[in-house]
């Protein structure tokens, strides 16, 4: 652990699932590997920005309740920050500096000219009216609006926003700064410049993940036993295009339970009945119930966590059965867990690099705006697709070139490119 940190510890959070700390972690061994500066290490180690601000918020009841809500900008070295805003109960700052950090490697991994940054708020969205959360998107974007800004810092969504609450930021953004700037945030609807094809971008990025490491062990999708937690944005996409390339997707999970089909799941079935049950899937028919935590050990070829952090930790790991875990959440396998899985020879696609697909289309809806011009689905998926397998084997090369898992190869590639950039500014020798 990293004893340079200069976050306060708000919870008492133990180190090992702590995820700041573990991104910390990683950051470490990466500097050992790539033998960097002490100075680069202590910079990196620390987000650059942390804010937090009160958001006072009158419920529809009258009740008066503040909130706080959170942007940490973890390093602007390439390019200007980037990453989601979340809304879940369990936010914290450390939580959101961690996911901070690892929006930084991820940018630099895929080679898009960005920093990293995420934000925050610690609610249940499910508890709030929408209206309420309108007023809550809304004052928090108003105390944020110093920093953020298409040339400074471009928020889009994470786990409990999505392309609604990146309308609401763009036009407060845009009503203060009295013109518009659909260039404040990405992943916002078409109607105001979004880009074709980002809602499905960060599951196609799980699939061809996925599909290209199956490629390495001579096997393909078709037929390839898959199991899903979550079935959000990420792990709902990940799920219909999995099934669309012929794979059994035979368990998936939400917040409230899953469910389970020896023979693979009807995925489009299962999204209607989602859509219309307030988005649970449990008594979905002609599947069994199970927990998620059964979900994740359960036999399959491909466990893909798209849920929250520290889901396989040292407590389930000695029983996950697939033999390939691809990160579609951030930060879903602990570290403790993360080694015994490599000392089974199980490969772990690393979340910097499977869930990238969600910042490459915004990246590409950002260009797309800059140059007024707009492209269709199947031109920003041709693009998404091409910067995707070109970190996956840039990631492949380097595990084979070091001899490292692959976590570490993403890390030392995402890390020793911000190093670069650090150096050649001219801040460290
Ligand atoms: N959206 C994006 O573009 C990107 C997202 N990610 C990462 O992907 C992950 C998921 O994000 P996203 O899909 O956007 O979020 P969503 O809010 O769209 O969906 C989250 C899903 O996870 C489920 N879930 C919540 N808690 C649990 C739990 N304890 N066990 C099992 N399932 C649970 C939710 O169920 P319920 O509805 O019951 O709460 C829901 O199905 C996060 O780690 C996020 O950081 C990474 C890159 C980009
Ligand atoms: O699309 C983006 O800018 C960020 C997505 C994100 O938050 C993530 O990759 O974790």
């Amino acid at each position: 652990m990293i004893s340079t940190s200069l976050l306060p510890l708000e919870t008492p959070t133990p180190a090992h699932i702590c995820p700041f700390d573990q991104a910390c972690s990683y950051l470490e061994q990466a500097a050992r590997e790539l033998k960097l500066d002490q100075g680069i290490l202590a910079t990196l180690s620390n987000p650059r920005k942390v804010v937090t601000v009160s958001i006072p918020v009158k419920r529809d009841d009258g009740e008066v309740q503040v909130l706080a809500g959170h942007r940490v900008q973890h390093c602007d070295i390439l390019g200007p920050y980037k990453g989601g805003i979340r809304y879940h109960q369990a936010v914290t700052l450390r939580e959101v500096s961690a996911l901070a950090m690892l929006m930084t490697w991820k940018c630099a991994l895929l080679g898009i000219p960005y920093g990293g940054a995420k934000g925050g708020i610690a609610i249940n969205p499910k508890s709030y009216s929408v209206g309420e959360l309108e007023r809550i998107t809304r004052r928090y974007t108003s105390e944020l609006i110093k920093d953020i800004g298409p040339a400074v810092d471009i928020p889009a969504p994470d786990m409990g926003t999505s392309a609604r609450e990146m309308a609401w930021i763009m036009d407060t953004y845009s009503v203060n700064v009295g013109h518009a700037v659909p260039g404040v945030v990405t992943g916002k609807p078409l109607s105001i410049g979004g880009s074709r094809g980002r809602e499905m971008a960060t599951g196609r990025g799980v699939m061809i993940t996925v599909r290209e490491a199956l490629a390495d062990l001579g096997k393909s999708l078709a037929g390839v036993r898959v199991a899903i937690q979550g079935f959000g944005n990420v792990g709902g996409a990940a799920a219909l295009l999995l099934h669309q390339a012929g794979a059994k997707v035979i368990a998936v999970s939400t917040g409230t339970g899953g469910v389970f089909a020896q023979d693979g799941l009807d995925i489009p079935a299962l999204q209607a009945y989602a859509a219309h049950n307030r988005r649970s899937i449990v008594g979905f028919p002609q599947a069994e119930s199970i927990t998620n935590s059964e979900l994740l050990t359960l036999p399959c070829d491909v466990l893909i966590p798209a849920a929250l952090e520290n889901q396989i930790t040292e407590e389930n790991v000695h029983q996950v059965q697939a033999t390939i875990v691809a990160e579609a959440a951030n930060g879903p396998v602990t570290l403790q867990a993360n080694q015994a899985l490599a000392a089974r020879g199980v490969t772990v696609l690393p979340d910097i690099l499977t869930n990238a697909g969600g910042v490459v289309v915004s990246y590409l809806e950002w260009v797309q705006g800059l140059s007024y011009v707009f492209w269709d689905e199947e031109r920003v998926n041709r693009e998404m697709e091409q910067l995707m397998v070109r970190a996956y084997h840039q990631v492949i090369e380097q595990s084979q070139l070091r001899q490292i898992p692959l976590r570490l190869a993403a890390y030392t590639l995402g890390v020793g490119r911000v190093a670069q950039a650090l150096s050649d500014r001219g801040l460290y020798p």
